[in-house]
């Protein structure tokens, strides 16, 4: 979130409505009109490129989530996408509508775009009742009085905040004043929502809460959204379609679902999930991908490798946090770490158990998380239906499947099958 003080909600251009003038309700508004299309979208900041060729289509009404860590260029995409940054090369649509070219030849001013923004700071006008602040834009756009009351009505009561509208924003906590906001961007019907962190000020509970009623705004404004968010719990909950990002270029784009059973880099697969999936770094050694660690320690046999990969090569492999399973006998050399390969009871295959360090868990609705030191330092998770009774530094065992979830060649791109 860069500049509060340009939040902007963006008046319906042109749109003169008043009592006698039948409105189209942002419900029924026609499927196609709210798409996005960003075609090699690039932005350039003096010799840094911030977003580098960006493409991505996506349909009227769906919620689109920008994800990725601090620096790869989600908020300067939204931005370019409401007119506040010019893109230095590639194509912005809205519809079939072009609103931004790198070449200069189109920039469709940001108030013209039919795009509201809400940033994290509300940034509401302190000197105006909860009512005025939303009615403001309408006023921005000429609506007739009759039809502005009608529709700031409908907000405030969209937004459970009609109660409120005499108040000062000092005189209402964070997250009702982050209401007020959205309602003020809804107000005017934009076709595209933009959201720049929205909930990144709110406790815990309230943004769980708000997440909730931000979907339910979506679905009954009918609008696109786009929104900004670093939280891949966030994305995974509200999206129909996320872009994970990375340096300015996305990483992988499709349906949460997508990106968590199919994980196309390593770097997807230790972005999205709760916890995380675990990947370890392996080299190929007579054919079997055998995981990096101390010279001391033996080291875990991960499987043999996928068709293509050439002895001696660095993979990496994933294995999902519900794939490994956990022990608490003491080994044998603890100070010593040792992978053996033992019958599984009643099966022709084996499994692949090695000595690890007990770190610490964390409950996840009825189960938890439970991370584990690995020798050479690499930290897991496993999923557990129950807590375990140790304390940090205390051994375990993990026992591993024959083969990992995924195979990651050295340039991180998926080489062997993602499965759930
Ligand atoms: N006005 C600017 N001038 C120069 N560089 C900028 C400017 N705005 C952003 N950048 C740089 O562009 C890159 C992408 O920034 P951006 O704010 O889009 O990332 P982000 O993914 O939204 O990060 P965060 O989650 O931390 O907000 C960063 O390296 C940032 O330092």
């Amino acid at each position: 979130m860069k500049d509060p003080h340009a939040t902007a909600v963006r008046a319906r251009p042109g749109a003169v409505h008043d009592s006698t003038t039948p409105t189209t309700t942002a419900t029924s508004r026609p499927n196609g009109s709210g798409s996005v299309t960003v075609t090699g979208l690039r932005k350039d900041f003096g010799g840094s490129v911030a977003v580098d060729g960006i493409s991505f289509t996506v349909p009227a009404g769906a919620f689109l989530v920008l994800l990725g860590p601090s620096g790869c260029g989600k908020t300067t995409t939204l931005r370019m996408l409401a007119g506040l940054e010019q893109p230095t090369g590639g194509q912005i649509s809205f519809g079939d509508r072009v609103i931004a070219r790198g070449d200069g030849t189109v920039n469709v001013p940001a108030a013209q775009r039919e795009a509201g923004l809400v940033f994290q700071s509300y940034a509401l006008w302190p000197h105006k009742t909860v009512r005025d602040n939303v009615e403001w834009p309408l006023k921005v756009a000429k609506w007739a009085a009759g039809r502005r009351r009608e529709r700031v009505a409908e907000v405030l009561d969209l937004l459970a905040i009609s109660e409120l509208a005499e108040r000062y924003p000092g005189e209402i906590s964070g997250g009702q004043q982050q209401r007020v906001a959205i309602a003020r961007m809804i107000a005017p019907e934009p076709k595209i929502l933009l959201f720049d962190e929205p909930l990144s000020n709110l406790d815990a509970k309230l943004r769980v809460d708000t997440r909730g009623e931000l979907m339910r705004i979506h679905r009954a404004t009918g609008a696109t959204s786009v929104y900004v968010t670093h939280d891949q719990v966030e994305a995974m909950t509200m999206a129909t379609h996320v872009a994970l990002m990375k340096d300015g270029r996305i990483e992988q784009f499709g349906s949460p679902r997508q990106l968590l059973e199919n994980p196309r880099t390593a770097f997807t697969s230790t972005f999205i999930g709760t916890p995380p999936a675990n990947v370890l770094p392996c080299t190929v050694i007579g054919g079997r991908m055998m995981a990096d660690g101390p010279a001391t320690a033996a080291r875990l046999d991960c499987g043999p490798a996928p068709a293509g990969v050439a002895e001696g090569e660095n993979v990496q492999v994933m294995f999902r946090a519900t794939s490994i399973t956990l022990q608490h006998t003491q080994p044998t050399q603890p100070t010593q770490p040792t992978q053996r390969t033992v019958p599984t009871s009643g099966q022709t295959s084996h499994r692949t158990i090695l000595d690890a360090l007990f770190a610490d868990q964390a409950p996840l609705a009825d189960r938890w998380v439970v991370g584990v030191d690995m020798p050479g330092g690499n930290r897991l998770s496993v999923i557990l239906p129950s807590p375990v009774g140790l304390g940090p530094g205390e051994p375990v065992q993990l026992i591993f499947p024959d083969e990992p979830d995924a195979v990651f060649g050295p340039d991180g791109v998926v080489v062997g099958g993602a499965r759930r």
